[in-house]
């Protein structure tokens, strides 16, 4: 379990990035953080693994507080995958999924076999395992970048808009591909989004998030859509505009689910 307690983060220009943010993400479970840019997500998000350190509050891992840890070896135990994957651009596939544990001790031999075990756990062909990232498309390096943040066995994998950079039809394929994986590896997950869709496909709890890092509403998907807290949800989430409205017609004698723009959405059993 991860917890933020009455967190603030101000930089040292004085930007107010967090004002007081408390939140509690259960363990093998998916937390989204959804907003719009500057609400302070990504600042959250680095306080679990201290690349940035609250100036108020503390964040707690399974009850220690992060502050009490070494920033090193907690940024090793914990998974990351950012937008553009960052992959070293020097180093082989391969390579780069191996980094940390080799860092970490694992034998150099060891490491290599495992990360090829997790080319296959991310759906990639083991021959890219020797290409450079420049050699790989954006959608298979975004891949990498995900295997990469499995290589440690984390129980905690930080996700900073990781699909952002694809194009619509691999970020639907690499989001089917991270439900499978969380299906199979219950860790516990943050991603960051301001794509609303995403945020209701992949998350467990989704806390949507306005200027400072204000809480605007906590909840599922479904209680999220059947009652946005307020208008800034609502406009957040298209309730307002009606896009995620579906209404029930009748078409030779079954009902069928059609949205706001009349499309077909499915059948309701009878
Ligand atoms: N190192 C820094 N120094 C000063 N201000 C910063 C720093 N990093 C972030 N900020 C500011 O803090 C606020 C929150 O930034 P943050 O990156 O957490 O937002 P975000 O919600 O993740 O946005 P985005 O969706 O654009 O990534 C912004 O106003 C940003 O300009």
């Amino acid at each position: 379990m991860i917890e933020f307690r009455s967190v603030g983060k101000t930089f040292d220009d004085g930007t107010v990035a967090v004002r007081d943010f408390s939140l509690v993400l259960p363990s093998h479970s998916t937390t989204v953080l959804l907003g719009s840019s500057g609400s302070g997500k990504t600042t959250l998000l680095r306080m679990i693994n201290r690349m940035v350190d609250p100036t108020s509050g503390s964040v707690l891992i399974d009850g220690a507080d992060v502050a009490g840890r070494r920033p090193v070896e907690l940024r090793r135990s914990i998974g990351y995958v950012m937008q553009n994957s960052g992959l070293l651009p020097h180093r082989t596939v391969i390579d780069n999924v191996a980094t940390v544990p080799v860092l970490r001790g694992v034998r150099k031999r060891d490491a290599r076999a495992r990360a090829l075990e997790l080319l296959d756990t991310v759906g990639l062909d083991r021959a890219l395992a020797d290409r450079y990232p420049s050699q790989l498309s954006g959608g298979q390096q975004q891949r990498v970048g995900v295997a990469r943040g499995l290589a440690a066995d984390p129980n905690i994998l930080l996700m900073d808009e990781p699909f952002g950079a694809v194009d619509p039809l691999v970020r639907a394929e690499l989001q089917q591909e991270l439900l499978r994986l969380q299906g199979e590896l219950g860790k516990t997950v943050v991603f960051v989004t301001h794509d609303v869709d995403e945020a209701f496909l992949l998350a467990d709890q989704v806390v949507i998030m306005r200027e400072g890092g204000e809480v605007a509403q906590r909840g599922t998907p479904a209680e999220i859509l059947a009652g946005p807290a307020d208008d800034f949800v609502a406009g957040f989430i298209g309730a307002d505009r009606g896009s995620r409205r579906l209404h029930v017609r009748e078409v030779n004698g079954a009902r069928v689910v059609v949205d706001a723009q009349g499309r077909a959405a499915g059948v309701l059993e009878p």
